[in-house]
């Protein structure tokens, strides 16, 4: 108990407060989400730019390596042209003897070049440089001076040699030359001058690009004095491609005079624009060219979280998909079970409803808040109201009956106050049709908690065609208990009703003090009269003796029995011997009165009686119950009744000592009760 209250008084302590510590633990919270936040983004950031990064080297390295082949591929169609020892002879007997069968052949050559190899134009020049043939017809003109000083070259070295990309004002476009020198032994011939488009040839090579960023370009760029020179296709930018010219002092941030000055990779620099850019800068192999691709920090940036927001979108719609068809699962599986319940619920219901009418038995909740009963389907009937189920209790009390209403109302408010339950039947007045009917209400009161209403759950019951049936039943069974205490000839009481009598007289004699009378009585020589007039005579004449009898006995509680045969017996209450007498006296004269016929009579011509009279006062015999007066009263009675036939019939003689001596010479022995079963 000690240990109880101890650990009582400690779950009592007040608690430390600890409120002040809230803001701070949720100021290092909101902190930490920051940095990590401010973390996450600055990785976010650098995946983004060696992402930006790596895509941009890869593409400056494929497409330097496109033009590293493409330079490849042509100085290899030039050297072919120079070991072509069939072209050199053509081309020598050609300037030898100039037949046009020669020349058409040569200039078919030619065509063939600019048709196959796709340049733009294709010149035989003699060694001085002149031009000879094109593959229209004849050529007129001199190499232009860079071209001039290839030839040269060419025709020292003995191998083809590059013009590199440059404006020419013959040209309408940037050109790329080759010139491949033709040799007749030792003998030079001149040339064949390839004349390459970079527009339709060149440029396409840097154009192909992975993205649609509209700032992202390759530039070919070299050095020319203090200057660079750049030409860029302007990738995306509908305009002529441009050839810019920075100087180097100038421009010391700008992507291209970086790569000049000898940057390679990837590097970030600021472009003619003052736009910050990514660059990646290679040479191009065997040429003064560099290949400088780049492409806007911000345009490349937003790109890569443009890419990332595309995948984070299709993984979120992915997920939603798959949350809905989760979702659109469970809500199918919800609505099938609910259907499977619904179902069974319904099936319930339609067994109790059926249940209920087999037993005419309905259920109700009463709310006694609301003041209002929920009822079954059933139960609504019962009380003749719309199977809605509701019912006020205003309703209710207009529907008990007006005898028993106040009476209902109190049975119920006991059993709520007192929380007993409730057994009660009542009348009511169906609400439909006003018909009486009766109820039988079992119900039972509860209250979940002290804040919840009581309520009041129960059955009701019509229990009418019940009652009625009682009530015949119950009449039925008064009247045969009437039928077993009456004599069925005379329809005067039997031995049955008179010993019951006297026990339940004898009882109030006792406590009211006052005696008790008894006449027994006898019709005279009844045997004669049967045997002279027959039995029918014999019923009717005891009928008429009954009557007669009856008629006399006026006072309440005064009872005529026929005790068996032509036997009667009078009981008297409250009638001492004198007042017993006299009655006797003025029963045998009634009877006497009758003057019916007796000629088998040896006492008299009419019929008559003998009687036995006795009186028994509760003073004289204290300790004597019920059944045991009885006894006495017979015997005395009976033993008065014969001494009456002894002594010459048609009399009436009072009990005393000399009738018992009489009636049984050889001593006094008690009579044996008369039990109902008897009879
Ligand atoms: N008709 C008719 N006769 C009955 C009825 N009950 C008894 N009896 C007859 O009543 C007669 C009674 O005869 P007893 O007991 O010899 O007596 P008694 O002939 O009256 O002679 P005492 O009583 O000595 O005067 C019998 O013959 C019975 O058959 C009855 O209900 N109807």
């Amino acid at each position: 108990m000690q240990m109880l209250t101890t650990l009582l008084r400690q779950h009592a302590r007040p608690r430390p407060r600890v409120w002040w510590l809230l803001p701070l633990v949720a100021l290092l919270l909101l902190g930490s989400i920051g940095w990590g936040a401010h973390r996450i983004y600055q990785e976010r950031e650098l995946r983004y730019r060696h992402q930006i990064e790596g895509g941009l080297h890869a593409v400056n390295l494929l497409q330097m390596r496109g033009l590293a082949d493409w330079r490849a591929r042509r100085m290899a169609e030039a050297a072919a042209l120079t070991q072509d020892g069939l072209l050199a002879r053509a081309v020598a007997q050609w300037r030898k003897t100039a037949a046009p069968e020669r020349e058409a052949l040569l200039r078919e050559r030619l065509l063939i070049l600019v048709e196959q190899a796709r340049y733009t134009a294709a010149y035989l020049v003699d060694v001085q440089g002149r031009l000879l043939l094109q593959p229209q017809g004849t050529a007129a003109g001199l190499l232009p001076a860079p071209e001039q000083q290839a030839l040269q070259q060419a025709l020292v070295q003995a191998q083809p040699v590059v013009v590199e990309l440059r404006r020419d004002p013959a040209f309408a476009f940037e050109i790329y030359g080759l010139l491949a020198p033709l040799f007749d032994g030792d003998r030079p011939l001149g040339a064949v001058w390839l004349v390459v488009d970079a527009r339709t040839t060149l440029y396409p090579l840097l154009q192909t690009w992975p993205s649609h960023s509209p700032s992202a370009e390759s530039v070919l760029v070299r050095r020319q004095g203090d200057a660079a020179v750049a030409l860029s296709p302007l990738r995306l930018r509908g305009e002529e491609p441009t050839a810019l010219q920075l100087p180097l002092a100038q421009h010391r941030r700008d992507p291209l005079v970086q790569a000049v000055e000898g940057v390679r990779g990837a590097f970030y620099a600021s472009d003619y624009r003052e736009q910050e850019v990514l660059a990646v800068a290679s040479a191009v192999p065997d040429s003064p060219w560099l290949l400088v691709s780049k492409v806007d920090v911000a345009d490349a940036f937003s790109e890569a979280q443009r890419r990332e927001w595309l995948g984070l979108g299709l993984l979120a719609s992915l997920g939603l998909l798959l949350l809905g068809c989760i979702a659109m699962l469970w809500q199918w599986r919800a609505w099938q079970r609910e259907r499977a319940l619904k179902g069974e619920l319904e099936r319930n219901l339609r067994w109790l409803d059926n249940a209920q009418k087999a037993a005419a038995v309905g259920y109700f909740t009463y709310d006694t808040r609301r003041e209002t009963f929920v009822m079954s389907r059933m139960a609504s009937a019962i009380f003749g109201l719309p199977a809605d189920g509701r019912m006020t209790l205003r309703q209710w009390m207009g529907l008990l009956h007006p005898d028993e209403g106040a009476q209902v109302l109190q049975i119920h408010g006991r059993a709520m106050t007192e929380r007993t339950p409730l057994r009660t039947q009542y009348r009511i007045r169906r609400a439909n049709d006003r018909q009486e009917r009766w109820v039988e209400v079992w119900g039972e009161y509860s209250q979940a908690s002290a804040a919840e209403p009581s309520r009041m759950t129960g059955t009701v019951q019509d229990i009418t065609e019940r009652r009625h049936t009682e009530e015949q039943l119950s009449r039925y069974r008064a009247a045969l208990e009437a039928q077993v205490r009456l004599d069925p000839l005379t329809q005067v009481a039997n031995r049955l009703a008179l010993h019951e009598a006297v026990t339940h007289e004898w009882s109030r004699a006792q406590r009211e003090g006052t005696p008790l009378a008894m006449v027994m009585m006898d019709v005279d020589h009844f045997k004669a009269y049967n045997d002279y007039y027959g039995h029918v005579a014999g019923d009717q004449c005891l009928r008429r003796v009954a009557e007669a009898l009856s008629a006399l006995l006026g006072r309440a509680g005064d009872l005529l029995a026929r005790y068996g045969g032509e036997e009667f017996a009078v009981l008297l209450p409250g009638a001492d011997v004198p007042a017993a007498m006299a009655v006797a006296l003025r029963l045998q004269d009634q009877v006497r009165a009758l003057a019916l016929e007796h000629r088998g009579s040896a006492c008299s011509g009419i019929v008559t009686l003998s009687m036995g009279v006795t009186s028994l006062h509760p003073q004289q015999h204290a300790d004597v119950a019920g059944q045991e007066a009885a006894q006495i009263l017979f015997q005395q009675a009976d033993a008065a009744l014969y001494t009456a036939k002894q002594t010459g019939r048609n009399r009436v003689v009072l009990y005393g000592a000399d009738c018992m001596a009489a009636l049984h010479p050889s001593g006094w022995t008690p009579l044996t009760p008369i039990e109902p079963h008897d009879l």
